[in-house]
């Protein structure tokens, strides 16, 4: 499945929908540090977020240490953010939601 990269005011409107996600210089990908109350929260999320990410086709660049997850989106594919960064996006905010730290 070919997905089209945003329009400028689309990845505007999208992140303005968003919570703490920020927006690269270049425009191409969008970062988020979530936080937990400890490792296995951090995991938590992590394991349900990959679930997500096997679901759409769609993985993250993510880094974990302890209590903090750092993660960028962007479609390798399509060379800069698609739709699919934001149903991602969407998917983390839901699991990270539910692990409230
Ligand atoms: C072949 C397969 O559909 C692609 O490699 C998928 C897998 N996961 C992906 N994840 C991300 N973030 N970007 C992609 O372009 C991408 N492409």
């Amino acid at each position: 499945m070919k997905y089209e990269k945003l329009e400028p005011a689309a990845i505007d409107e999208n992140l303005a929908g968003l919570s703490g996600w920020t927006l690269a210089a270049d425009r191409l990908s969008m970062s988020k540090s979530f936080k937990f109350r400890n490792f296995i929260e951090a995991f938590g999320f992590m394991t349900e977020a990959a679930l997500a990410a096997e679901k759409f086709n769609h993985h993250p660049e993510w880094f974990n240490v302890y209590s903090r997850v750092d993660v960028k989106l962007t479609t390798h594919d399509a060379g800069g953010l698609t739709e699919q960064d934001i149903k991602l996006a969407k998917a983390m905010e839901k699991a990270a939601a539910r692990r409230a730290d």
